[in-house]
């Protein structure tokens, strides 16, 4: 169905759907309002109000808030108001909002993901996770966070950057979506998306290479060791910072993203957070046929225990996650490099 609006899009999954999947693409729908905005907002860049400023303040996790982020959070927040949404959290707010409590659904948001890059005119980006929300006696707000990433009906992220983007899985597929402003409205831009399985490009921040354990060394390594390595092809390498952007990269063209644990203090798992970052980019990826795991559990298959709970997440061509959970797991692959060498080469991708 490529070159459909987002409006004739979803009434086709609702038409084949339940009720519930009404109210899942009367959400999209709001939040894809909402992007509008914020789209407009990036667009001012440090001509607009809400740019440059950083409150002073740090959301949950430590991060420095910048005014767009705090502004994207109640763009967010507010759009949902009267919609079919029971509650809302947010990479912002340290506890979910109660917004309808007889509604059926629970949004999680990153209001603005890459958001140091904003300054420097790179792609950022808007991540959302729909879940079913929790109900029934003794239940509060955060348990509908709490639930594995396999219970989401639906995951997406805006991107806000040459062109602006909506990337969205429903759970029988991922489709994207690009805003025409001829039309004023998102239109279908691609057949379903399909990651291809294997992949000669890899994404992750080189200057942690120091802090990582040894499996991740050493599949870099051999990224980096090229033709002359055991993976004898050259490889290239990718980082823009903003989850977003290389996500939207590695659908286009595939690839490999790595945010692994690492030794600095607060990145033992990683720096993504599981509920608004990690869950919604994993069932995007698998609906698109590629893998997403922490090196070798499925990210979807975690229940998270805190809602800004950090994860390592490694996402990509699925031939390539499987490889690097090799790493982990099988003794040939890691040890004494030089001896090995021929034999980890019995595990050429
Ligand atoms: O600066 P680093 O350590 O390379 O981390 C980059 C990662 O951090 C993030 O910016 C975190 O997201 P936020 O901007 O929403 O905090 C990701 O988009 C990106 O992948
Ligand atoms: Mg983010
Ligand atoms: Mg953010």
């Amino acid at each position: 169905m490529s070159g459909a609006t987002l409006e004739a899009y979803l009434a086709s999954r609702v038409a084949t759907g339940d009720d519930i999947a009404r109210e899942v693409a009367a959400v999209v729908q709001r939040l894809a309002t909402a992007a509008l905005d914020v789209r407009k907002l990036v667009n001012q860049g440090a001509l607009g109000t809400a740019f440059n400023g950083t409150r002073g303040g740090s959301n949950s996790d430590g991060d420095l808030q910048k005014d767009l982020d705090v502004v994207c959070d109640g763009l967010f927040l507010s759009c949902l108001q009267g919609a079919p949404v029971a509650c809302y959290a947010s990479e912002e707010l340290d506890n979910p909002v109660l917004l309808d409590p007889n509604a059926r659904l629970a949004v999680a948001i990153d209001p603005l993901d890459g958001s140091s890059n904003i300054d420097t005119n790179v792609s950022v980006g808007t991540i959302f996770s729909v879940l079913p929300a929790v109900k029934g006696p003794g239940s509060d707000l955060m348990q509908s966070f709490l639930q594995a990433g396999n219970r989401q009906l639906a995951a997406g992220f805006f991107l806000y950057g040459p062109q602006t983007a909506l990337v969205l899985s429903l759970g029988k597929g991922t489709e994207i979506f690009i805003f025409s402003s001829r039309l004023g409205c998102f239109v279908q831009g691609y057949k379903s998306v399909n990651i291809a399985e294997r992949t000669s490009e890899f994404a992750i921040n080189m200057s942690n290479y120091r802090h990582w354990e040894e499996a991740v060394r050493l599949y870099v390594d051999d990224c980096l060791a090229g033709a002359e390595g055991p993976r004898e092809r050259d490889f290239n390498m990718r980082w823009i910072a903003s989850l977003v952007a290389d996500t939207y990269r590695i659908l286009v063209r595939g690839g490999i993203f790595l945010y692994p644990a690492d030794g600095r203090k607060g990145y033992s798992q990683g720096r993504l957070r599981q509920v608004y970052e990690a869950n919604p980019i994993a069932f995007i990826v698998e609906n698109a046929g590629g893998a997403a795991t922490t090196s070798v559990t499925r990210i979807l298959d975690l229940v998270p225990e805190d809602l800004h709970q950090r994860v390592p997440l490694i996402f990509g061509s699925r031939r390539e996650v499987e490889r690097i959970a090799r790493y982990h797991v099988d003794p040939n692959m890691i040890g004494e490099r030089a001896p090995l060498f021929g034999k980890r080469g019995l595990f050429r991708a």
